[in-house]
């Protein structure tokens, strides 16, 4: 009896992954937010007179306020300071507010003909709201790491990130499969730009998608507060354990974070991976019209099966870095994959649809691959109490690439297809986007993470992180 009530809740299996199975809703919904306009940009250009700038703006926008305002890393020092139930109850109320903006933006006809700062005022609207939202999801996205760290200590640490990465991919697949669609069926008369003109006419309802994300961010953000209870009942079972508080955060560990090699390897691995993904799927609706072919009622048929793909292997690949290890190798393994997705899909050949979806599946191996194998790693690397600041650290720069990336793939996308902007001018027939430019870059970053991540196998094997050793204490 005794030894019963002296457990911590997290040595109970059910409540550990109770609690991620709650925390996981409110990112499930984050990621579907996060990338419910990707399928809908062939229908902003054509409804709303959107370019690939504006669109590469509206998307670069997420990392705005994380990059320039150190959002992010102010949601570091408070996630240490604060805890995760403050930080995470703040961070859904973020999203939330963010969301509402957005949706505000994209139903507000009359933002269609005017311009701020020479910006579209729909696309700078819809970017603001973006912008918040970003704040929220990321700030969410470290609090949640550090709830898993804080749960499944000695357990099955990778496997649950695993899991709930792969929770946050169906919302991803869910973005990509389920816009058009619902667009299509809430169909009705609305404002749209014809030729530079304001014109009332039957079109496909964008915002129908955007009000379908701020329902299941509500869900999300009630969802948070079930697990504050948990949370609470997590500390109370420690501390009648006689488990010692952490150290309390101090501003010195930025220092010690900053000066850890180990750290900016992994953190120059998270930009140069993440922006060879996260940024591609952007365009990856649009890449399958332009280059593939398909109608865009399709088009988000063969990106979802990128999302798909990892449901599976992201907690099998967890499990396996949990038993078995080796950790640096897989992040090598899902770099090399990059670049060979990338180069062929920048190939002006190989243009059939059976390509794109065999490519799309290696690239979700190592969308699987490199993750499942990364966040578990931090641990290994950075002293639990420095984990938020550490993670906001790395989320800050990844950001930069989140938010860079998109702009330049758009700018670079606009540049290389002068004929489309002079078609919409003239009021032709819109041509195809040439997309060799932008998958260039793409394997280019590719190429720079197989790089980084060879040299991270190699501090591993100077310092002796563990990273190719098991997480699971035998
Ligand atoms: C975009 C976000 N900053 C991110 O990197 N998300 C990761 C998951 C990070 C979870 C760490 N435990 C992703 O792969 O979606």
């Amino acid at each position: 009896m005794t030894e019963l009530i002296r457990r911590s809740l997290r040595d109970s299996k059910a409540a550990r992954w109770g609690a991620l199975g709650i925390i996981s809703i409110t990112m499930f919904a984050g990621y579907f937010l996060t990338d419910v306009m990707s399928p809908l940009k062939p229908m902003l250009e054509t409804e709303f007179g959107w370019s690939s700038t504006s669109y590469g703006i509206f998307t670069s926008a997420y990392g705005w306020l994380n990059v320039f305002l150190l959002m992010l890393i102010f949601g570091g020092i408070i996630l240490d300071k604060m805890g995760v139930r403050f930080t995470g109850l703040l961070s859904s109320f973020i999203m939330v507010i963010g969301a509402a903006i957005k949706y505000w933006a994209i139903t507000n006809p009359t933002l269609v003909d005017h311009t701020i700062w020479g910006i579209h005022a729909q696309v700078f609207l819809a970017s603001i709201g973006f912008a918040i939202f970003g704040v929220g999801v990321e700030i969410a996205g470290i609090t949640v790491s550090k709830i898993i760290v804080k749960w499944f200590k000695g357990y099955e640490m990778a496997l649950a990130m695993g899991m709930q990465m792969a929770v946050a991919r169906l919302g991803t697949m869910l973005a990509i499969a389920a816009p058009v669609p619902l667009a299509m069926y809430f169909s009705n008369i609305h404002t749209q730009v014809v030729n530079g003109e304001l014109v009332e006419k039957m079109g496909p309802s964008i915002s129908a998608p955007i009000a379908f994300a701020l329902v299941l961010l509500v869900i999300g953000f009630i969802a948070f507060f079930i697990y504050v209870g948990m949370d609470k009942k997590l500390d109370a079972s420690e501390a009648a354990n006689g488990e010692e508080a952490e150290d309390p955060f101090k501003f010195s560990d930025i220092g010690q974070i900053v000066t850890n090699k180990g750290f900016w390897l992994i953190a120059f691995l998270c930009v140069l991976f993440y922006s060879s993904v996260f940024p591609f799927i952007k365009y990856a609706a649009d890449l399958m019209v332009n280059k593939y072919g398909l109608d865009q009622q399709t088009a988000g048929i063969i990106p979802s099966l990128l999302p798909l793909g990892t449901l599976f292997l992201t907690p099998l690949f967890g499990g396996v870095y949990d038993k078995i290890g080796k950790g640096a190798t897989m992040m090598i393994i899902g770099a090399v994959l990059i670049i060979f997705v990338h180069t062929i899909f920048a190939l002006p050949i190989l243009n059939t649809w059976v390509v794109a979806v065999i490519l799309v599946i290696i690239l979700g191996i190592a969308l699987s691959l490199v993750p499942s194998a990364m966040w578990p790693s931090v641990p290994k690397i950075i002293p639990e109490k420095q984990l938020g600041t550490a993670f906001s650290l790395i989320f800050w720069i990844q950001n930069w690439g989140l938010m860079g990336v998109p702009l330049l793939i758009g700018y670079v996308l606009d540049k290389s297809n002068p004929q489309v902007a002079i078609a919409k001018a003239q009021g032709l027939e819109v041509p195809l986007y040439d997309y060799t430019n932008p998958m260039i870059i793409f394997a280019a970053l590719g190429f720079l993470a197989i790089i980084v991540s060879l040299l991270l196998k190699r501090e591993d094997r100077i310092k002796g992180y563990g990273l190719e050793l098991p997480n699971i204490q035998k």
